[in-house]
């Protein structure tokens, strides 16, 4: 099941650069949350802070709360054991281009020391299956690699491969925006079947596809979150004027 996440007074930096302030917000479990705002405004900054992926970049830093469940991410686990909770799907499908379809499912697996090939079998079959993928490529699981598969089946796999270490969250940042319009649908069906299982944070720039999958928006600015709401609110009666002229499409 998926977990809600907390976060209080999150500020993120590039070396000196203050590039989150002071963000607070609740993300429920179980529901699809869109963030949206002009390009550079923080967006990726605060999913990456969510999952202590930003910590990864040397000259980064996070300081403040961010609670998933019970769970301080910052204070109480391993940030391994953090990403392991809250998959990430990104803007380019980025499978490992010569390992076998399989493979790819089962990288993570393997890692923290999955080896019954039973097992590993069945949790592939699992997450190929989550992430409507499995009947396209079943018949060719050892045989083909990820690099075979057109963008949209490769963006999949990659949804596949974050299920399948049993994650709370999935973090997605810009997830079809590499990709055509029929399989930019399939991954907006995807995410509202997923969300009965998981918690799913959406990074997007297309204002429709907040509107079709989320149930709660947040409008970020000059890494601040301006507002945040439930969509048809944002997109209908925004409080912040700021907010109206960016969905009005008067600046960004
Ligand atoms: N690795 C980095 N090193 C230094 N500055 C960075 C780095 N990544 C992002 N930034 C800066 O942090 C700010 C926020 O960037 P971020 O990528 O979080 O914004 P965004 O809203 O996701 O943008 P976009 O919609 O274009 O992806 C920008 O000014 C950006 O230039």
């Amino acid at each position: 099941m998926g977990v809600g996440i907390r976060v209080e007074n999150l500020n993120a930096w590039y070396g000196p650069t203050h590039t989150l302030k002071d963000v607070s917000l609740h993300i429920p479990a179980n529901r699809a949350t869109a963030l949206i705002g002009p390009s550079g405004c923080g967006k990726s900054t605060f999913v990456r802070c969510l999952n202590r992926m930003h910590e990864t970049n040397p000259t980064a830093r996070a300081e403040g709360t961010v609670m998933m469940g019970d769970l301080d991410i910052y204070k109480d686990a391993a940030p391994v054991e953090i990403r392991r909770r809250i998959g990430m799907v990104f803007q380019r499908p980025n499978p490992f281009p010569t390992m076998s379809i399989y493979d790819n499912v089962a990288s993570g697996l393997k890692l923290n020391g999955f080896s019954k090939r039973r097992v590993l079998d069945e949790i592939v079959e699992r997450s190929l299956k989550q992430a409507a993928l499995w009947e396209e490529v079943k018949d060719d699981l050892k045989k083909k690699s990820g690099a075979s598969l057109s963008g949209g089946q490769q963006q999949r796999l990659c949804i596949a491969r974050a299920l399948a270490v049993d994650p709370e969250v999935l973090l997605m940042d810009e997830p079809a925006s590499a990709l055509d319009p029929v399989s930019t649908s399939k991954i907006e069906d995807l995410i509202f079947q997923l969300k009965s299982q998981y918690t799913i944070v959406i990074v997007t720039h297309n204002m429709q596809q907040a509107a079709r999958v989320a149930e709660n928006t947040g409008f970020f600015l000059t890494g601040k979150l301006v507002e945040f709401a439930p969509t048809h609110k944002i997109f209908t009666m925004p409080s912040d004027k700021r907010t109206e002229d960016y969905i009005t499409g008067r600046f960004g």
